[in-house]
Order: structure tokens, then sequence, then C-alpha cells
């Protein structure tokens, strides 16, 4: 994200930090970990004692009966058994409380970066942050951390088993050939697995975004048929990440071959030098059997390094993207002055630019330079062609973001200087894109203001011209909205937006083409409707309809990021300037 713009991070600290997000698990992590190593011993303990006692048998030596050995490895099994239970149990402890952390962490750091982080990044790739990164980094717990100390202790503790069997000389071999594979392993496991995996997740999180545009944008892919274009878009994606996988999945099946390979080779050089040692008489076969067959079971450490090389490469791909996620700053800045007091608040920006930065890092200039003001109490209208900047500047208004030069002034004060929640309490930015929650009516209003009496609900909906609608319902206040507010009109929805934006009783209120789905006799109603209420408080009132700003006291123009033109309708429209030809355009007059 270019907002974050920062250096790749090393292995260590990534691995720093996902520790420190996650202390509480630190302890059954290690006790995880200590279960693995003591499991894993166990196993190279019970195939050692097998064969020795083989040894012993077949070299015609005395031994334990077979059901002494059979008690001794049932015994041991039983402990091997509870040793892996524990291990399995605090493993998943460790993940799913890590799961945990990490989504409280994520989202922590994500609330005081919005709405500002919706402009810059894309929805897809914030949601595969959220979910499948997070789900990737909890890998680093459940199958990394303890793999990773028992392919240390394993070894070391297996040789110091067999240099006890005075196998002295096959110890350092069996420990040669276990580094030996953990090098080949690191090596063949490093920086190409890294890098695939990361545009692994890149490709993924392109493909969770064309399925999001797909999904949304059904209408236009039916209507305009793209249905063919849209597939190819997909399978473009789907056939890089088939690269990408093939590229990995071929990583991985080497490292299986090293894993056995060097296994088979380990077990053929202790045999060979083994079977010297006991010729020269330096070495007898039990000690040589049970060296080969715990060495061999030790191997398990060694595949639990083939397993997690493959995972950790994209747990710290994913921990990359997260971190650099959660790094952004809150936007806007937390802190500064409440702002306090009642009445209307007087609305201006002073000579303010800003520009959209997208997720590549290219600039995108919406306002420039822009001036105007509307003080307390007076109803403007803000107008201009499509995409001149008018949504942009109503946001910063109710402080989305602050400007990059500039300033945005709220009751005569630098809106930089006051703390957010309290400015929005105060200036209500209805955007054009009301969003509804798949909940009831009443629920989607008291939103605005939890404890709102039903009363107080229909005073607003009587307001937006829509509570006859909904007494028409059979479910009244408690009809269900549907998934984004799907089961009402796009009308109806606006009206919705606007009701529960008076139920906040602002004093500042900017409407962003909040009656463009209404006919104009509604239109007016509604806008008429809503003065009334609102009684002195302030409204920036965002439209296309430029023949229709009855009670608007002043109109400012915009185009192409600036202010081109203020001044009181009537006026302007009997000039010759950019309101003037609006106005023609539009074929109507005031
Ligand atoms: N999230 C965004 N990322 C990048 N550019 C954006 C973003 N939102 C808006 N823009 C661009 O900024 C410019 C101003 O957009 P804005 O929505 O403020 O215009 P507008 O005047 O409100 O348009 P409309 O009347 O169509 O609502 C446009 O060129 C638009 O393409």
């Amino acid at each position: 994200m270019s907002r974050n713009e920062q250096k790749p991070a090393s292995i260590f600290t990534l691995t720093a930090w996902m520790l420190s997000l996650t202390r509480p698990v630190v302890a059954p992590l290690a006790i995880s970990s200590l279960a693995r190593i003591a499991d894993q011993m166990l196993g190279v303990v019970m195939l050692a004692y097998a064969g020795w006692q083989v040894g012993l048998f077949t070299t015609g030596q005395p031994g334990h009966s077979w059901l002494t050995v059979l008690g001794i490895i049932a015994g041991l099994a039983l402990v091997k058994a509870f040793l892996r239970y524990l291990e399995q149990f605090t493993g998943h402890f460790v993940a799913f409380k890590a799961l945990e952390l990490l989504r409280r962490f994520a989202y922590e750091k994500l609330y005081p970066q919005a709405p500002a982080i919706s402009r810059h990044a894309r929805t897809g790739d914030l949601l595969s942050r959220l979910t499948r990164d997070i789900d990737r980094i909890e890998v680093f717990y459940a199958h990394t951390f303890a793999p990773m100390m028992s392919a240390i202790a394993v070894p070391i503790l297996s040789a110091v088993l067999a240099w006890w069997l005075e196998a002295g000389s096959l110890a350092l071999i069996l420990l040669g050939m276990y580094v030996l594979a953990l090098v080949l392993l690191i090596i063949v496991g490093g920086m190409n697995a890294t890098a695939s995996s990361g545009r692994i997740l890149r490709t993924r999180s392109e493909i969770v975004n064309q399925a999001s545009d797909i999904i949304h944008g059904h209408d236009e892919i039916a209507g305009y048929g793209l249905t063919d274009i849209m597939r190819g878009r997909l399978n473009d994606l789907n056939s890089r990440l088939l690269v990408d996988t093939r590229r990995l999945h071929t990583l991985y099946g080497v490292r299986r071959a090293i894993t056995f390979g060097t296994m088979l080779a380990m077990a053929a050089v202790l045999l060979v030098v083994g079977a010297g040692q006991v010729n020269a008489g330096t070495l007898t076969i039990p000690a040589l059997l049970a060296t080969v067959a715990g060495g061999m079971r030790g191997w398990e450490a060694v595949r639990g390094v083939e397993d997690f090389s493959t995972f950790i490469s994209q747990s710290f791909a994913s921990a990359a993207r997260l971190r650099e996620l959660a790094q952004g700053e809150p936007v806007p800045p937390a802190g500064g002055e409440e702002l306090s007091g009642s009445g209307a608040v007087a609305l201006a920006a002073q000579d303010v630019s800003y520009a959209y930065v997208d997720p590549s890092g290219s600039k995108h200039e919406a306002l420039r330079h822009v001036s105007l003001e509307v003080p307390a109490g007076q109803w403007h209208a803000l107008v201009g062609a499509t995409g001149c900047g008018k949504s942009t500047l109503a946001t910063l208004f109710a402080r989305y973001e602050d400007p990059a030069e500039g300033a945005i002034m709220v009751a005569e004060k630098d809106a930089s200087g006051i703390e957010v929640a309290s400015l929005r309490a105060a200036v209500v930015y209805l955007s054009q894109r009301t969003h509804m929650f798949n909940d009831t009516i009443a629920n989607n209003l008291r939103l605005a203001a939890p404890d709102a009496t039903d009363e107080q609900l229909w005073e607003v909906l009587e307001v937006a011209q829509i509570a006859d609608e909904i007494r028409q319902m059979p479910d009244g206040l408690d009809t269900k909205m549907g998934e984004g507010g799907e089961a009402v009109s796009g009308g109806q929805r606006q009206r919705f937006g606007l009701a529960r934006a008076l139920l906040q009783h602002p004093r500042a209120l900017i409407l962003d083409e909040a009656t463009a789905h209404l006919n104009d006799t509604l239109a007016q109603q509604v806008r008429r409707a809503v003065r009334n209420y609102l009684g002195d408080a302030t409204i920036l009132e965002i439209t296309h309809r430029v023949s229709e700003l009855d009670g608007v006291q002043k109109v400012h123009v915009m185009e192409r990021g600036e202010v081109v033109e203020s001044g009181i309708p009537a006026e302007l429209a009997g000039g010759s300037g950019a309101f003037a030809s609006l106005l023609n355009r539009a074929g109507g007059t005031l």
C-alpha cells in the first residue's frame, strides 16, 4: 500500500513481530514443542530398543523375553500417545488462540484507518488479508514453531543416544547426515518458495477482487454480454496461479525426495561403516541395529522441517501483508479537541487540494485549491459535472481524511484539530451509496441513535416521506431489508438513509444526491421537510438537479476539481457563467 510504503521486513523481524502479537500463547507453544520433542524421542528410543533386541536375538545373546519386549514397547507407546495428545491439544489451543489474537489485532488496527483505507485498497485484497492471510499466519504457530524446535533437538538427542550405545563414530555420521538433510531442505525451501508464495497470495487476492466485482456487477455483466470477457479474465488469473502453484509443488516434491534420499543414504552409510566396525570388533551388532533403527525413526523430525518449510514461506508472505496493513497510521490521526456545543456549525474549505492514491501508488488529483464557505445555518448547494470532486470534498468535511494541502474548517476551527467522533456526530455526511445492513428497518435506523423510540423513528420516516410505504408493509418497522438493502427499492433505500441521518440531529448535514432516485415532486417534498425538521442546521446539498434549488441560499459550481463560481442561484442563472451553462445544458430555469 502506497500510503504505508516501507522496506520488506526480514524473516527475523516478522518472527519477532508474530511472537510479540501473541505473547499469551508462548507458554503453551513451549509445552507443545517439548511434548513433540519427547514424543519423537520416545519413537527413536522404541525403535532403537527393538533394534537392540533384534541384534541380541540374531547374535544369540541373552536379551529380554518377548513378553517383556512387548510390555516395554506397549508402555512406551502409551506414554508416546499421551505426549502426542498433549502436543496436539496445546498445539491446537495455540493455533486457535493465535487466530483470535491476530484477528483482534488486525481489526483494531484497521478501524482507525476506516473509511479512508477502502479508498486506497481494493475490497477483495483487504478481505483476503483479513481472512486467508491470518489463517496462514496461524500455521506458523500450529505447524512451524514446534517442528523447528524438534528438528534441532531430536537429531542431537538421537546422536547422544547412539553415543551412549557406544556407537560414537556412527553418532557423528548420523548428526552429519541430519545436518546435510536440513541444509539441503532449507536451501531448496528458501527464497524461491517465498517469492512464489508471495505471487500466489497476490494472484489469489486478485481472484477474490475479480469474483467480488462479478458478484456485484451481475446486472452489467448479463446486460452487456460480458460473461466471456469476465470468464477470460478469471481464466488468465487461474493460469497465472497454476504456473506458480506448479512451481511451488515441484519444490515440495524435490524436498520430499531430499528427505527420503538422505534417510536412505544415512541408513546405507551407517550399515557400511558399522559393518566394517563390527568386523573390526569395535562395534556390536545390537548397537549397529539400534543406531540404524533409531536414526531412521528420528527422520520424522526432518519430515517436520520439510512440512514447515512448505508452510513457512506462505506464513511469512502472509505476515508481511498483514503487517503492512496493520502498520498504517490511523486516518485521520487520533486525538484532537472535542467539538462541543449545540446549534448549527459553519463549514468551509480553504485552498484545499486532495489526491487519491491507488494501490499501485499512482496519484489522481481530485481537488485543486478549493475554497468555499457555508455559514452556520445556511443551505448551500454544490453542483458540477460528474467526477468534478463534489463527493470528495464532502467526505473531507466528515474527516474521512485530511487534505494534503489547505484546511477544512468546521465551526470556524481547523477540522484536523477536532476529535473525529465528535466531529462526525455533528457533521453528518449522507453518502450517495447509502448502505443498509441485512437487518430490520428499525435496527438499520437505530444505528444512528440506538436509543431512539419507535415514535422518533416514525417521525424521521415521515420527514423522509417514506412512512406511508412502511405502514403498508406487513412487518412494518420489522421488515427485513435483505443483504445490502436489496429487499427495498433504490429510492426507498435512499430515503431510509436520509431518515437515519436525521435521527442523529446533525448540526450540519451534507446530502450527496440524496434525492437522485426520486421523482421531482417527491424530491421537492423531501427537501422542504428536511429543512423544516432540521431547524437552523447547516445544509450542504450536492445535486445534479440544478433547476430545483428552492430554498438554497448559495450555489457553488465545481469543474475538474476546482470551485469556479459561487453565488445566489437566481443571480448566477441570469449570467453567463458556469452555473448558467449547467442550467442551459439541463434545459431548465430557476
Ligand atoms: N476511491 C477513489 N479512488 C480513486 N479515484 C477516485 C476515487 N473516488 C473518486 N475518485 C475520482 O476523483 C474524482 C472526483 O470524484 P467524486 O466522486 O468526488 O466526483 P463527484 O463530483 O462527486 O461525481 P458524481 O457527481 O458522479 O458523484 C473523479 O475523477 C473520480 O474518478
